[in-house]
């Protein structure tokens, strides 16, 4: 699903050059479970962002199918993004003064082929909650509503920063079931970063980055599911 080679991400400030990726060449497949892992500033995200068409690459080829991503134009990548990518990020980004089912809906109004809203929640475990306001639910809820928007869009990949960051233990492994329900369920690509190794045992392939450079993928021999980890 995904191909990238060579890929580079130089930020520019002002004389300053931080160099995030630095060479980086990956391939992602169709329905794949893949956590990304790293130290702080090991450039998870950058990666993700791109392959998210949130960013673009200094240098170097990043292709989701026949999309070039690295190529493309800000007109181009809002409709890839629009059209095939789910965000799940560490905070939630919902609007306040909309319910659940407003926050979710504002997904499905603008985008070609949505999901039933009511069916989203249902997915996340929320029915009841669907006329309950952000501040009326827990972080954990939040971030389940986070998702529900993410996937009511039924996109081809569910792209995942530090999902569980915020939460505590319980709320973080309720998160991960949704979204590995999500993915066997629907068969949607999920690309997880998470500094948490033990949620690495979920996953098909773990991918290790440091200092910019991917440094080990690893294939799981016995996927667990969230409920089975521990940290
Ligand atoms: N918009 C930006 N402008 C300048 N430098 C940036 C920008 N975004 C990221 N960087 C730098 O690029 C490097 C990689 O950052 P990135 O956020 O991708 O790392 P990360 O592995 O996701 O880190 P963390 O786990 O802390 O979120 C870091 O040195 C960071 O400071």
């Amino acid at each position: 699903m995904f191909v990238a080679h060579g890929l580079t991400k130089i930020y520019r400030m002002g004389e300053v050059e931080v160099p995030a990726l630095r060479g980086v060449d990956l391939e992602i497949y169709s329905g794949e479970f893949v956590v990304l892992l790293g130290p702080s500033g090991s450039g998870k995200s950058t990666l993700l962002n791109i392959l998210g068409g949130l960013d673009t690459p200094t240098s170097g080829e990043a292709h989701w199918r026949d999309h070039d991503l690295a190529k493309s134009d800000e007109r181009e990548l809002t409709r890839y993004r629009r059209e095939h990518v789910g965000f799940v990020f560490q905070f939630y980004n919902l609007i306040p003064s909309l319910t659940v089912r407003e926050n979710v809906a504002l997904v499905t109004d603008i985008c070609p082929h949505p999901m039933d809203v009511d069916e989203a929640i249902g997915l996340v475990g929320l029915s009841e909650r669907a006329n309950h306001f952000p501040s009326q639910l827990s972080g954990g809820e939040q971030q389940r509503v986070a998702i529900a928007r993410a996937i009511a869009k039924r996109p081809d990949v569910l792209l995942c920063d530090e999902p569980t960051g915020a939460l505590d233990y319980t709320t973080g492994k309720v998160v991960l079931e949704v979204i590995a329900r999500i993915n066997q369920e629907f068969g949607t690509t999920a690309v997880v970063i998470t500094h948490n190794a033990a949620i690495a045992g979920m996953a098909d392939r773990v991918m290790r980055l440091a200092d910019g450079r991917i440094t080990s993928v690893e294939h799981n021999q016995n996927k667990l599911r969230p409920a089975e980890l521990s940290w």
